[in-house]
């Protein structure tokens, strides 16, 4: 199950880039308008209209597409015009101006490696580095233009490498917040949210099921075996949910050996048929893997999402089932009926005597 992948599949993962990266873009807005527009605006006057009119071109196109991302929070004319406009600008200036003109391309090419989706950013390079070569072929020795396109070389490559490392770390960083780091599964700070939006759900009608899950004596395998051969226990018990539910189910580490298991637009039957085989294949995948730890079985509590209850309280419903579960011998599904509240409040007033 890719939980992950899950939590973010509706979204445009650029259009998140970008915007969660909006002081960067209105950084480079403010360093464009005060060097392209001061430009295009000096090359209209000395009559370089075409260069003039491809720089302020560019300089319009960026300032729609940023204020479409702050205001609109998406963008509205996407990557390839102002990136367009932009080498058209390049070329000319360099085929206008010469070796003077290019030392501007060394910070351009780098922030399009920065700002710009990856294989975009490669074959704006390419064709920038191109293009501004060969205009500036006339103007300057072979060698000067020969060691003007491997000093962009190793300026991009460098560049790109640095932002696959940090996008790395980036996505590692966000999987260790929110991810259990024995099991990979998510940790309970993730629940609360997906619960929530289960419960609005069942008010459109579209009810689930969440199922809690305990395994069966868990301290005496610690106590048995040593606490290396619980770890492993519990990553064989995450590993057979993960194999035997759906990618759009959602499994949460509750903490020790309790995991909560949201199912995605289930039944009672079915979540009961699943957990069924659940508690099977932990049985059958500890007993191969680790025999000397044979026996270990899973008590399962599953509750169906009432329209406009709160979470908390479908959670509850869920844990009054597994109490049933464990007090009826364990290695047990049980499915939340109304009188488990009951039974459990006996018991719980029984026990207090
Ligand atoms: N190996 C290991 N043990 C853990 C971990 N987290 C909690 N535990 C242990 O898991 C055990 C949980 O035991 P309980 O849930 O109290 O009880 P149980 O033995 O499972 O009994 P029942 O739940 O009543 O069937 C405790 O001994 C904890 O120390 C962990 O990450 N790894």
């Amino acid at each position: 199950m890719d939980s992950l992948t899950f939590s973010v599949k509706h979204r445009d993962k650029d259009r998140l880039d970008l915007y969660k990266h909006r002081r960067v873009l209105a950084f480079i807005l403010l360093v464009t308008l005060v060097t392209f527009v001061p430009l295009g605006i000096k090359n209209l006057f000395i009559g370089e209209l075409g260069l003039g009119f491809f720089l302020l071109a560019f300089e319009l196109s960026l300032i729609i597409e940023v204020i479409a991302i702050f205001r609109l929070k998406r963008q509205l004319i996407g990557y390839f015009p102002p990136l367009f406009l932009l080498c058209i600008s390049i070329v000319l200036s360099i085929h206008t101006f010469g070796t003077l003109a290019t030392y501007w391309v060394f910070p351009v090419v780098m922030t399009i490696v920065f700002m710009v989706p990856k294989k975009m950013a490669m074959l704006t390079n390419a064709l920038i580095i191109f293009g501004s070569a060969l205009a500036a072929i006339p103007h300057q020795a072979y060698m000067v233009t020969l060691r003007y396109v491997l000093a962009l070389l190793i300026c991009v490559s460098i560049a790109h490498v640095v932002i696959g490392a940090m996008r790395k770390l980036q996505r590692d960083l966000r999987e260790l917040s929110i991810k259990d780091s024995l099991t990979g599964a998510l940790n309970r700070y993730q629940m609360d949210d997906s619960l929530l939006m289960a419960s609005e759900n069942a008010k459109m009608g579209l009810g689930t099921c969440i199922a809690l899950i305990d395994i069966d004596n868990f301290k005496l395998v610690n106590d048995l075996h040593g606490h290396d051969m619980g770890d492993k226990v519990i990553k064989v018990v995450v590993e057979r949910i993960n194999m035997n539910c759906r990618k759009s189910d959602l499994l949460f580490r509750l903490g020790g050996d309790e995991f909560l298991l949201l199912f995605d637009s289930t039944s009672v039957e079915s979540a009961v048929a699943v957990a069924h085989t659940i508690n099977n294949k932990v049985i059958e995948g500890i007993t191969k893997l680790y025999p000397e730890a044979s026996g270990v079985t899973l008590s399962i509590g599953i509750a169906e999402s009432i329209a406009a209850e709160e979470p908390e309280l479908w959670v509850k419903r869920a844990d009054l089932a597994l109490y049933d579960a464990k007090h009826s011998g364990r290695n047990q599904i049980k499915v939340y009926a109304p009188e488990h509240s009951r039974t459990t409040s006996k018991a719980v007033i029984a026990a207090l005597g």
